[in-house]
């Protein structure tokens, strides 16, 4: 199993994951949806240790509390949901240092570091804001930004919190086209929180609503995106 969430309760007073039991049987696109303050980004917390927890989160079988650094490892990445950079800084050079867990402190960035952004960039079609000033990116430019940086991480697991909240129609697509690749070709698992269902229709993977009572692993199917956004659709209390 890449994932395995066992009985896992998390919150704060009030409890938002209950009991929550899930299996991902082989790298897997998994959307993670649910209505506004539900506890998605909650739900994230705790892979990341930021929350209390009861239960456990295993990642190829071993529980995550006991892997030393897992980001550094390469086994965990998380994009989260505001990641604000006020000091000037390049694109590339913010990009580049995705690559910082194959470095050790005081080690630069090579040219080949440089040259695998340069394709992520190539690949994300936004080589043309390389040379930009990254606080001066609009907000769905920025989030493309993030994204190069989060695959250059090149981590087993990748935590996305709403990646594509800012894009434009265009952009949000391909997004998920590319989540889709980086699953199939680089055989990565990306749980991806996102409130655009419209998009899930033609991703490979399973959703998770956390919205309702008892949330499973559901296929992505036509069927099961209506099905989920007609729940969505009705009163969340
Ligand atoms: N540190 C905290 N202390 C107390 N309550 C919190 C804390 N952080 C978040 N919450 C509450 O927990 C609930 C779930 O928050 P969370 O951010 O997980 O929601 P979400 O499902 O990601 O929502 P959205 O779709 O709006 O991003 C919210 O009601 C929020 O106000």
């Amino acid at each position: 199993m890449i994932l395995e969430v066992k009985d896992l309760v998390a919150g704060y007073e009030q409890k938002l994951i209950r009991n929550l039991f899930f299996s991902v049987p082989e790298p897997a696109f998994v959307a993670i949806i649910g209505h506004n303050g539900c506890g998605k980004s909650t739900f994230f917390k705790t892979f990341i240790q930021q929350i209390d927890y009861s239960g456990s989160i295993s990642i190829k079988g071993q529980d995550i509390k006991k892997i030393p650094n897992p980001a550094a490892q390469g086994i965990l990445a998380h994009l989260p949901q505001k990641n604000v950079v006020t000091f000037p800084v390049k694109v590339k050079d913010l990009v580049v240092m995705g690559a910082y867990r194959k470095k050790s402190f005081f080690e630069n960035y090579t040219q080949e570091d440089y040259e695998t952004v340069r394709f992520l960039l190539e690949k994300l079609q936004i080589s043309h804001l390389a040379e930009r000033n990254f606080p001066d990116l609009s907000g769905g430019e920025q989030q493309m930004v993030w994204l190069a940086q989060l695959m250059l991480q090149d981590a087993q697991l990748c935590l996305l919190d709403e990646p594509t909240q800012q894009l434009d129609v265009y952009h949000k697509k391909k997004v998920f086209k590319l989540l889709a690749s980086w699953v199939q070709e680089n055989h990565k698992t990306v749980l991806c929180i996102t409130h655009d269902l419209h998009n899930l229709h033609f991703m490979p993977g399973y959703l998770l609503n956390l919205s309702k009572p008892n949330p499973q692993l559901e296929i992505i199917s036509t069927e099961t995106v209506a099905q989920n956004r007609e729940f969505l659709e009705s009163a969340p209390f």
